[in-house]
C-alpha cells in the first residue's frame, strides 16, 4: 500500500510581503498569495493528485489557501479538520517585528538562531500585548505557548499527526495538510528523519504543493517528496532563506 500526502504552505501573506515575523498573528493572504493558492490547485489537478480530506491550522492564511486551491481543483467539498497544533511556530516577542530590523539590531547569528535553530526559542511574548493570542477564544482551554522553537512545534504537532492524520492516511485517503513554513518543516523533519542540525537549512516555499508517497512504515518513497512545480520551488526556497537580508 502506498499512502499519499500533500503538504501545502499557505500563499504569501501580507506580513510575508512586509517581511514581518508572523507566527500566530492571523494575517490574510496578499494578492500574490491568493494567486499562488489558486495555482496550487491547478498544480494538483495537472499532477492528478486528488486530496480526499483536508487538515488545516486555525489561521486564515492556511484556511484561505486550502479553500482557494481546492475550489480551483473542484474539491472544495472534501471533509476538513482543523487544529491549533498545525499553527505556525509561535514567534514569541518577535511577532509583529521587522525581520531586517531584528537582524540589524541583534546580528546575523542571533537572528538565525531565533529563526532556524532547532531548540532555541525567541523571548516569550508578554500576555495581553498587541500580538499575543492569550485571550483569543479559538484557543480557550488549550495549552498554548508564549514562544516556540521548532522542537516545541514538533512536540505539540506529533499528537495530532499520530491521532488524526496518520489514521486518515492509513484509511487510504489522499491527505492534504495546509499549514505553515515552520509547522511543515516539523512534519518534513519527522517524515524524512532529518537531523536537528540539518533541519535549519530546510525552507518551504509558499503555495507550491509538496507531494509525498509513503510506504507501509510511512517512510517517504522519494526522500524529501516532490514539489509539483520543482523549478518555481527552487527559486522560492532561496527567497525564504534570504528573508531579512
Ligand atoms: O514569520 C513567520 O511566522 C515565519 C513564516 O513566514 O517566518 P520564518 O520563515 O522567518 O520562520
Amino acid at each position: 500500500m502506498v499512502y499519499k500526502l500533500v503538504l501545502l504552505r499557505h500563499g504569501e501573506s501580507d506580513w510575508n510581503a512586509k517581511n514581518l515575523f508572523t507566527g500566530w498573528v492571523d494575517v490574510p493572504l496578499s494578492e500574490k498569495g491568493v494567486e499562488e493558492a489558486k495555482r496550487g490547485g491547478t498544480l494538483l489537478t495537472e499532477a492528478g493528485v486528488t486530496p480526499e480530506i483536508l487538515h488545516t491550522s486555525l489561521l486564515r492564511r492556511a484556511i484561505s489557501t486550502a479553500n482557494l486551491a481546492l475550489d480551483v481543483a473542484d474539491l472544495h467539498w472534501i471533509p476538513v479538520k482543523r487544529s491549533w497544533r498545525l499553527n505556525e511556530r509561535h514567534y514569541g516577542a518577535l511577532q509583529g517585528k521587522d525581520k531586517k530590523q531584528i537582524r540589524d539590531e541583534y546580528g546575523e547569528e542571533q537572528f538565525m538562531q531565533w529563526r532556524r535553530s532547532y531548540d532555541v526559542p525567541p523571548p516569550p511574548i508578554e500576555a495581553g500585548s498587541e500580538f499575543s493570542q492569550d485571550t483569543d477564544p479559538r484557543y480557550a482551554g488549550e495549552p498554548i505557548p508564549a514562544t516556540e522553537c521548532l522542537k516545541d512545534v514538533l512536540e505539540r504537532l506529533l499528537p495530532y499527526w499520530d491521532e488524526e492524520i496518520v489514521p486518515d492516511l492509513k484509511s487510504g485517503k489522499t491527505v492534504l495538510v495546509a499549514a505553515h513554513g515552520n509547522s511543515l518543516r516539523a512534519i518534513v523533519k519527522h517524515l524524512d528523519n532529518i537531523s536537528d542540525e540539518k533541519i535549519s537549512g530546510l525552507n518551504i516555499p509558499t503555495g507550491i504543493p509538496l507531494y509525498y508517497e509513503l510506504d507501509e512504515n510511512l517512510a517517504p518513497i522519494t526522500p524529501g517528496g516532490t514539489y509539483l512545480d520543482p523549478e518555481a520551488a527552487e527559486a522560492a526556497i532561496a527567497a525564504v532563506a534570504n528573508q531579512g537580508k
